[in-house]
């Protein structure tokens, strides 16, 4: 099976930081697979979707994305990356923009660049746009403003613009953790059904091992910048979730975020 993603004995710090971030990490995913990263405050899942994303310099170890090795002192820019989408914990929308101009923002990485500058999307991009718009449910609010939005509609907005950029590997940081236990149920459904349906590989980030369970079909666990256990959902031992989170003055489960 085809490698979404390879990384083999990554590290990296932070500017300005005295701690590594990422220690020695290796991981594979196949095409395909839901991984979550689950771990305390701290553990580096953030950094190590941001790395995988092609936005961090100066790492060391391998990495290979959808095929295509990273470069640590080049990064790529995002217009040409945009088989990877991103969703993000605090949705990074243009408020004042409506749901459809949000959506196609996805787009802009596949139009051509005086296309991108003008903002001339073809009917093809409104067409994906559209689609992504409906499978998230949102197709009766394309005109309306984000700011008008509750929060679990703008993690809605947020997964169909990173569909309609029709990725194959989806990175989530945190994607639910602001939002109430039955919206956070909803969105994860979502992510990880669209996800399977386009053959798309997707890696969350998550505090709570019980979403992670029911959401993914392999679990990393993180802690201090270094992978603790990588495991099919099914042998993910109560044991291993508390040991994770020994120390880090939360008990599992609850969603509750340390304070670093
Ligand atoms: N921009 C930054 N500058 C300096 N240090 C940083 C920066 N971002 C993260 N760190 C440090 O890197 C380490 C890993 O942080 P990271 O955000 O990746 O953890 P995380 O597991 O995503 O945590 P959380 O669950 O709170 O989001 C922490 O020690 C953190 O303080």
């Amino acid at each position: 099976m085809k490698s979404a993603i390879q990384i083999d004995d990554l590290s990296y710090t932070h500017p300005g930081s005295d701690f590594r971030a990422l220690e020695h990490v290796s991981l594979a995913a196949p095409a395909g697979q839901s991984i979550a990263l689950l771990g305390p405050s701290g553990a580096g899942k953030t950094t190590l979707l941001t790395l995988l994303d092609g936005r961090l310099r100066g790492w060391r170890g391998r990495a290979s994305v959808l095929g295509a090795s990273l470069d640590p002192d080049h990064p790529p820019a995002r217009a040409r990356r945009p088989d990877t989408g991103f969703v993000f914990q605090e949705f990074a929308l243009v408020e004042r923009s409506s749901v459809l101009r949000n959506v196609l923002n996805g787009r802009l990485g596949r139009m051509s660049p005086l296309r991108a500058v003008l903002w001339r999307p073809t009917s093809r991009d409104l067409n994906l746009a559209r689609a992504a718009l409906a499978d998230c449910g949102l197709a009766d609010l394309a005109e309306r403003r984000v700011d008008s939005l509750s929060g679990g509609q703008r993690q809605r907005v947020a997964i169909a613009r990173c569909l309609s950029q029709e990725p194959r590997l989806i990175l989530a940081d945190e994607p639910v953790s602001n939002l109430d236990p039955a919206r956070a149920t909803e969105i994860l459904t979502l992510l990880t059904g669209a996800a399977r349906a386009r053959g798309a590989t997707v890696i969350f980030s998550s505090h709570q091992p019980d979403l992670a369970r029911r959401f993914a079909d392999r679990i990393v666990g993180m802690r201090d910048g270094q992978i603790a256990f990588d495991v099919a959902v099914d042998d993910l031992s109560e044991a291993a979730t508390v040991e994770l989170y020994r120390e880090a003055g939360i008990p599992p489960g609850t969603g509750l975020r340390a304070v670093s």
